[in-house]
């Protein structure tokens, strides 16, 4: 199997459930990892045939900092809908953090797995 993956993608958004929250934008930063077959985009150096990181990481960013949520679970499962729906990728692993949300803390958040991780 081979992998597709963006790291450190930070993006401001309303995110948080207490009332100060909902006032504010807020760092989050996402990582992602990718289920893909990178040999056909090898052979023809097209990136018609490669999973586009660039036009992936924009359409994240569209919706992250138009979405609203409460809680990082909703967000990380909305993010990883439109990965899998959208740019057709079996399997992701995602991770949500927001930085600095917990005192004592330098990150907090959730990674989640969707889809069928292929076998190695
Ligand atoms: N599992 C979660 N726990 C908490 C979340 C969350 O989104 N998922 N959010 C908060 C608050 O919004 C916090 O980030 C404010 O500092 C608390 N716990």
């Amino acid at each position: 199997m081979d992998l597709v993956f963006v790291r450190g993608l930070e993006v401001e958004t309303v995110i948080g459930i207490f009332e100060w929250e909902r006032r504010i934008s807020q760092k989050v930063s996402l990582d992602l990892e990718m289920a893909t077959d990178v040999s056909r985009a090898a052979a023809s150096d097209s990136i018609d045939d490669a999973l586009d990181y660039k036009a992936l990481g924009k359409r994240i960013i569209a919706y992250v900092g138009a979405s609203e949520f409460l809680l990082v679970e909703t967000l990380a499962e909305g993010v990883a809908g439109i990965v899998r729906e959208e740019f057709k990728v079996s399997w992701v692993r995602l991770s949500v953090s927001k930085p600095g949300a917990l005192r004592g803390a330098k990150d907090v958040g959730v990674t989640i797995e969707r889809g069928q991780r292929p076998d190695h």
